[in-house]
């Protein structure tokens, strides 16, 4: 699959394509439905199959923090949107400036004259340009005059539901990682790659491999059984804690996994943490002795869920 960033790195050989455009955070069922039909559509017109999606994500640039939570970041969704099969992602970056442009410049200059879609497939609900002016319609009557076809999507559901990206979202805000996973349609993790701690987590006996959440807001809070994929071929079960650590006076959001059983030197590493049951939320102790005595809790409690035999 291969990523263009920005639409100055469009060439002449990019243009003639089957397209689609949104967010695509989660990468859920939906999406991967849309995929499997723009990809028919590909395969018949014998044309490369291209998503436009944007980073950061529009909702980010105009609520910042009060953006809703992030489920991938752009690297995840690269992964997922490549074994769907998709041929090309055309990552747009989403600043003041590009929100500025007209839905009519964003047809003419970008799906017509850089792209020459050919046939497009969105949401009868997408909206484009400064001012969300561009809508389905605009993109229905523009076919018609510059020669491509625009579908809307069929509504992909569950239970007699829309999948969406906010459905997933939702299933997270309750902890129900099962919900999470049936619409995603594969696991909810976090990713990324380890970093140096405040090494505090040994000094307490709960040595941890701890990830930068860069994400402003993260979709899930606390202490988790998870499982660690990415460091070998099978998975390492653990506990995680993701939050800003107020015993330790910590600042920014991180996720920090204890391995149970398993010691290893995880800097530097890349790992995918894959949350499978809430334990508690986070919380401020008194002293570091006590965060101690829970988190040795928090173990006994993972431990249970895996199944695993207590040492003694
Ligand atoms: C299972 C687990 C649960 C945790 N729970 C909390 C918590 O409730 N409150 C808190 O302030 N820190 C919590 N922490 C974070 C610890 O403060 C942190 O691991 C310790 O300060 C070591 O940090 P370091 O790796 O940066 O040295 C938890 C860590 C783990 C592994
Ligand atoms: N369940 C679904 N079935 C079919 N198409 C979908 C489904 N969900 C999203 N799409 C389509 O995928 C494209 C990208 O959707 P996008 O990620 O912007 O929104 P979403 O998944 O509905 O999330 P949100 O909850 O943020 O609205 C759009 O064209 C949208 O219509």
């Amino acid at each position: 699959m291969k990523l263009i960033r920005g639409i100055y790195n469009l060439k002449e050989q990019h243009r003639g394509c089957v397209l689609t455009i949104g967010n695509f955070d989660g990468v859920h069922r939906g999406h991967q439905a849309l995929m499997t039909e723009l990809i028919a559509e590909g395969r018949k017109r014998n044309l490369p199959v291209v998503v436009m999606l944007f980073e950061p994500q529009p909702l980010e640039l105009f609520a910042g923090d009060k953006a809703p939570a992030r489920l991938t970041r752009l690297r995840e969704k690269l992964r997922y949107l490549e074994q769907a099969g998709v041929d090309t992602v055309l990552c747009m970056r989403f600043d003041r400036r590009f929100a500025a442009h007209s839905a009519q410049c964003f047809i003419s200059d970008l799906l017509v004259e850089k792209l020459n879609v050919k046939f497009l497939a969105v949401g009868d609900d997408f909206r484009f340009g400064a001012g969300r002016q561009g809508d389905f319609l605009l993109l229905q009557k523009a076919g018609a005059e510059y020669g491509f076809e625009v579908i809307s999507t069929q509504t992909y559901c569950n239970d007699g539901k829309r999948i969406s990206s906010t459905a997933v979202r939702q299933a997270l805000a309750q902890d129900d990682f099962a919900q999470a996973q049936l619409l995603l349609g594969h696991p909810f993790s976090i990713s990324g790659r380890v970093v140096h701690g405040d090494a505090l987590g040994r000094t307490i006996g709960f040595p941890t491999a701890n990830l930068p959440l860069r994400r402003t807001v993260t979709p899930v809070k606390g202490v988790f059984a998870v499982e660690v994929l990415g460091l070998g071929e099978q998975p390492i079960p653990g506990v995680a804690n993701i939050g800003t650590r107020p015993t330790v006076k910590g600042l920014r959001q991180q996720l920090e996994v204890h391995l149970l059983d398993t010691h290893m030197n995880l800097y530097g590493r890349h790992i995918e943490v894959v949350l499978k049951q809430k334990i508690r939320d986070e919380q401020r102790f008194a002293s570091l002795d006590a965060l101690k005595e829970q988190i040795a809790k928090d173990v006994v409690t993972a431990r249970q869920f895996f199944g695993l035999q207590t040492p003694v």
